[in-house]
């Protein structure tokens, strides 16, 4: 089923993506397909080392290979159940844009990295076996991110002097209510701050790879609405946080762009 069907989801992302851009399939140079997070770090990679390239990132994710029976021994599948959703998104990247071809950007990815988490070897991974894919989920997770959050915040805005962390915009992947909670709590943040990501989880779910490329789209369609100045909830930095297995943290420092 997945087979057939994941190809399909993206690519009806990918038809949105490119109609939304403006410029023909054709200005497309290289693809990114993955059913995980960490494609637009590659894909910001790509677009700055090859000269006027459009990358087109397409990310599926479906946890329809998890689906698996109630087990006492394993409640963190039943949370899983609970909490993820199947999604698909995509998205064009590139370096310098072509204001005469009427390209308008929405974020400018600054700066990407890719942190691990100390001791968190054990908190999310994730086996395929003949029953599919089964994966384990600590009940510790939340606590992992709460405690290492502040400090990629550091070293992802510490070049720039910030370290008010409510004057920036926050796209943070929702990996479940007790996350973003944990992000919120242990960064000080104002309840708004967390506002898009919430209610992408509650609409949607937990995407896995998806959901970040959710978010921004639900960012941009919000600052239209409510005319904000910028793409970026009216403010000109923000932060791009996404949670994986390792446990891994992949920060992108997001500069948003005015709406005139
Ligand atoms: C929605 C939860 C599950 C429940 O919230 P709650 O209703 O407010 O209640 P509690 O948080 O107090 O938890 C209720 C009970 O459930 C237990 N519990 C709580 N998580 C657990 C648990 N994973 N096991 C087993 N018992 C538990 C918890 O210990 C507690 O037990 P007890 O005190 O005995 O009642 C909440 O705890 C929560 O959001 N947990 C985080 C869920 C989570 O780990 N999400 C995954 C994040 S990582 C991720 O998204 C990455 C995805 C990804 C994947 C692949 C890619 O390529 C890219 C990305």
């Amino acid at each position: 089923m997945l087979v057939s069907e994941v190809p399909k989801l993206g690519k009806e992302a990918a038809l949105k993506a490119i109609k939304d851009w403006g410029r023909p399939i054709s200005d497309i140079t290289h693809l990114v397909f993955a059913t995980s997070s960490g494609t637009l770090r590659l894909a910001k990679d790509l677009a700055e080392n090859n000269a006027g390239a459009r990358v087109l990132v397409v990310c599926v994710d479906s946890t329809a290979i998890c689906f698996t029976g109630p087990s006492e021994n394993h409640m963190d599948r039943l949370v899983g159940q609970a909490i993820f959703g199947d999604g698909a998104a995509a998205a064009i990247v590139g370096a310098v844009f072509n204001t005469t071809a009427d390209e308008r950007p929405l974020f400018r990815m600054v700066a990407a990295a890719q942190t691990t988490i100390p001791n968190s070897t054990d908190a999310l991974h994730g086996n395929l076996t003949e029953k599919g894919f089964a994966y384990s989920l600590s009940a510790k997770i939340p606590l992992h991110i709460g405690s290492n959050i502040e400090k990629c915040m550091e070293e992802a805005l510490a070049p720039l002097g910030i370290s008010d962390w409510n004057s920036v915009f926050y796209v943070v992947h929702p990996g479940g209510p007790a996350v973003l909670n944990q992000v919120e709590e242990n960064l000080g943040l104002e309840p708004e701050k967390l506002r898009v990501s919430r209610d992408v989880l509650r609409e949607y779910g937990n995407m896995w790879g998806p959901t970040v490329l959710f978010i921004l789209d639900e960012m941009r369609k919000k600052v239209i609405d409510q005319g904000m100045a910028t793409t970026g909830e009216g403010l000109e930095w923000g932060v791009l946080l996404a949670f994986g297995p390792g446990l891994t943290v992949e920060t992108i420092l997001l500069k948003s762009v005015a709406i005139y």
